[in-house]
């Protein structure tokens, strides 16, 4: 993870991401007041806009292992063309555009004719930048549109159908990802919104989920955010600094795979709706056996602190398992060697007209170095006898590879087309 996304953006940070060398300044107190001068011209007068920023350019893509914003956009787009030119095209526009909605810029011509639309759509003009992140990544239509299978990675296979699926088409698939995140709703949506608008042509829409969180001021202390169902959802993570647990884990490494995807990840989304008039009717004491964990403290049951260690052998005075093993959190873990990088938010639209009741729950999203080896396995399990699926349903499904970072004069996906 590089220094922005883990602390605060220090002075020289911000100089170097709007590329004043070091070779244009000499960093003494002559240095430091001239930096000064360059950071406010470009924020105004308040150095803390700079703090909102998450470099775009890097050795992985940003939104994998950056702390999970507030909130999201999660889109699927189809393609409208075979050309690879034109899809190379909009990698390149949609990357100009991304470099600068992360820097907090309007995109394209910022003194717009009278006599024509403006290219930004304007809704973030003024606002701080939020730590924005764009994620891009494309599933396994999209060798098929391009006429390019033999790029195609093996393990980029469309999910297979697990027991109790009730999959919409409406929710499903796509031929390219683009995940928004940033701690601010309207700031997320301009982000999307815009690539929409610039892919008008190329591709169209499949289908959008938005999702939230608890924002970081009603939680300052960033403790681990509570799901839909008031349960604290993320505890078992891997941690995102431990490198060698994110190489093992989260980023595709060298040989896995074709070459171009070397350092990016395999995103999958659920859609998953909870059945929440059901859930709040249900007993703490079944809540708790439904997770395998305290409610309040987020503690594996048995235990005080929320961060102890799962001992799944663990037997209570009947001599019956602490945790259930037909828990969400017991079968999720299974032996503990294959984990995922869970990195989801809770979603409501509205009325489903379809029961009378609100439409509410868990934009699942999973960052993994093998699908195959990873999810696939674990939600079998889960399928086949959680707890939990008396109260959830999937009604959305996709896998994406994502790609690795962009270097600076480089374009998302230029390994790939
Ligand atoms: C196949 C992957 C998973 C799906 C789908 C899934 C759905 C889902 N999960 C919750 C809530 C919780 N999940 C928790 C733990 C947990 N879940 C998964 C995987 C999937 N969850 C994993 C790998 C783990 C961690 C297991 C471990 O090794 O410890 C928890 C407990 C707290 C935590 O660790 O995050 C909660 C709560 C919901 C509501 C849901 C679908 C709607
Ligand atoms: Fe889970």
């Amino acid at each position: 993870m590089s220094k922005l996304e883990n602390s605060k953006v220090s002075r020289r940070d911000a100089l170097k991401l709007f590329g004043v060398g070091s070779a244009g300044l000499i960093i003494g107190a002559t240095g430091l007041n001239r930096a000064n001068e360059k950071v406010s011209g470009l924020f105004g007068a308040n150095r803390a806009e700079a703090e909102e920023i998450l470099p775009f350019y890097g050795k992985h893509q940003q939104g994998i292992i950056t702390p999970a914003q507030d909130f999201i956009y999660l889109a699927s787009f189809n393609l409208e063309t075979k050309d690879i030119q034109e899809v190379k095209n909009l990698f390149k526009e949609w990357t100009k555009a991304s470099l600068a909605m992360s820097e907090g810029k309007e995109i394209g011509n910022t003194s717009p004719l009278l006599s024509s639309p403006p290219d930004d759509t304007g809704e973030a003009i003024g606002l701080n930048p939020m730590k924005i992140s764009f994620t891009f990544g494309v599933g396994p239509q999209f060798f098929e549109d391009l006429s390019i299978q033999h790029k195609k990675p093996s393990s980029l296979k469309n999910l297979p159908y697990f027991p109790g699926d009730d999959l919409k088409e409406e929710w499903n698939d796509g031929s390219i990802v683009v995940q928004v995140c940033a701690n601010d709703q309207q700031v997320a949506f301009h982000g999307i919104r815009n690539l929409i608008r610039i892919g008008r042509g190329t591709v169209s829409l499949k289908w959008i989920q938005h999702g939230f969180q608890r924002s970081a001021k009603s939680d300052p202390s960033g403790s681990t955010p509570r799901n839909l169902m008031g349960f604290k959802d993320g505890t078992g993570n891997p941690d995102v600094k431990n490198d060698q647990l994110m190489n093992e884990q989260v980023w595709v490494q060298n040989g896995d795979g074709p070459n171009w995807l070397t350092g990016g990840s395999y995103l999958i989304a659920r859609r998953i709706k909870i059945r929440v008039e059901e859930w709040d009717r249900s007993a703490l004491k079944d809540q708790e056996h439904t997770f395998g964990r305290h409610r309040i403290s987020g503690a594996p049951i048995g235990e005080k602190d929320e961060f102890t260690n799962l001992d799944l052998k663990k037997k209570d005075i009947n001599g019956q398992p602490m945790i259930p093993r037909d828990s969400h959190t017991a079968l999720a873990h299974g032996d503990g060697k294959m984990r995922i990088l869970r990195r989801s938010y809770s979603y409501t639209d509205g009325l489903d007209n379809q029961t009378g009741k609100i439409d509410a729950g868990l934009l699942f999203v999973s960052f993994q170095r093998d699908p195959l080896k990873q999810f696939v396995p674990m939600q079998n399990r889960l399928a086949q006898m959680d707890k939990l699926n008396e109260y959830i349903v999937h009604n959305g499904s996709a896998i994406f590879a994502c790609f690795p970072g962009v270097k600076k004069g480089s374009y998302i996906g230029e390994g790939l087309i």
